[in-house]
């Protein structure tokens, strides 16, 4: 029997939880890395995509602070394909580690990854996506001024530099991607939501932009024809009433169910928003596709049906 195919977005605390250093992100990957073989010990073909939120904003400062004649700033677009290489990297090494751990040989490879986008998407005249450090709200508005960037409030956690994040309408890599994990090997891809770019006749162009990595996965998801789509993140469950005393974890839930959520505004735009409507358009794709919203100790136990919130068309289909 062929094995099922699951494409695993990780949340920012699989790669980043507070400290910056190449050592510290480095290390927590390694712990991520341990949770997925669990997947791949159980045989199950994983595409992993990740999150570069806070990972492209340093690396866009690091270019502003060297910009010079003999050592000009890269754009975003660019900047985003070297956030994907970073991270890539460390992942191979952290998989590798962990694989050899328990014993199980497998290659792994990181695929550069281009996402087209459309250039009248409106998100470009509305900047959304927080990238890089949190500051204050005086830093925030002396730095807008300085430099012309724009800020926003980033859910109470304090203010982000923000960039235009459109949506995913194809995935160039997509077929190499998925021709590789049908070999049998572990691939790395659309980190950071992909590399956004525009195709005209001239050829393809980078924009300035982060595609939210959510909606990118999901769209992977569909293009390689995964099973499941599993979303990492800091929480166990999708809550209605979230952080309020009357709180309540979604377990089952279906499409037409969640939809009645969005609309009564259960789910904060910027963090859960995205990733219940990425969920809703997979699991919407075929009655015996799922997304799991779940944390990363949770995500096994939850492709195992014990854990997560778990959407689907009609009722959790068995995956696994
Ligand atoms: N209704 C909700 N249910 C669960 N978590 C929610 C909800 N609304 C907002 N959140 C917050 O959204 C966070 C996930 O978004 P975010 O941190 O942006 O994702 P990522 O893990 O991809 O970096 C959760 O850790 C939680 O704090
Ligand atoms: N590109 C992206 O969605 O990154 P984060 O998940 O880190 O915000």
């Amino acid at each position: 029997m062929k094995n099922k195919k699951v494409v695993i977005a990780l949340g920012g605390n699989a790669i980043q939880s507070g400290d910056a250093t190449a050592a510290a992100q480095q290390q927590a990957l390694e712990k991520t890395a341990r949770q997925l073989v669990d997947f791949i010990a159980q045989g199950i073909d994983i595409i992993i995509s990740h999150g570069n939120g806070p990972q492209v904003g340093n690396i866009l400062l690091q270019q502003a602070a060297a910009d010079s004649v003999k050592n000009p700033a890269m754009p975003l677009d660019t900047c985003g394909a070297m956030s994907q290489g970073m991270i890539g990297y460390w992942m191979q090494n952290a998989m590798e580690k962990a694989l050899k751990e328990r014993g199980i040989q497998k290659d792994v490879a990181t695929v550069v990854t281009r996402v087209v986008v459309d250039q009248k998407d409106q998100a470009f005249s509305n900047p959304t996506k927080p990238i890089g450090p949190f500051y204050s709200e005086e830093e925030a508005k002396r730095i807008a001024e300085e430099t012309g960037a724009s800020f926003k409030e980033d859910a109470g956690r304090g203010w982000r530099r923000v960039v235009p994040s459109p949506k995913p309408v194809s995935i160039k890599e997509h077929a190499v991607i998925n021709s590789l994990v049908e070999q049998g090997h572990i691939v790395i891809s659309v980190g950071g939501g992909g590399i956004p770019v525009i195709e005209t006749e001239a050829g393809v162009t980078g924009v300035e932009a982060v595609i939210d990595k959510d909606f990118a996965s999901e769209k992977l998801a569909e293009l390689v024809g995964a099973d499941a789509l599993i979303i990492l993140t800091a929480v166990d469950n999708v809550y209605i009433d979230f952080n309020k005393p009357t709180q309540k974890k979604l377990e089952d839930v279906t499409i037409d169910e969640l939809n009645a959520y969005i609309e009564a505004g259960h789910f904060a735009a910027g963090s859960m928003l995205p990733k219940v409507e990425a969920a809703i358009q997979f699991a919407k794709t075929n009655p015996e596709r799922k997304t799991i919203i779940t944390s990363l100790d949770q995500a096994f136990n939850a492709l195992n049906g014990t854990a997560g919130t778990v959407v689907s068309m009609h009722g959790a289909p068995v995956i696994a």
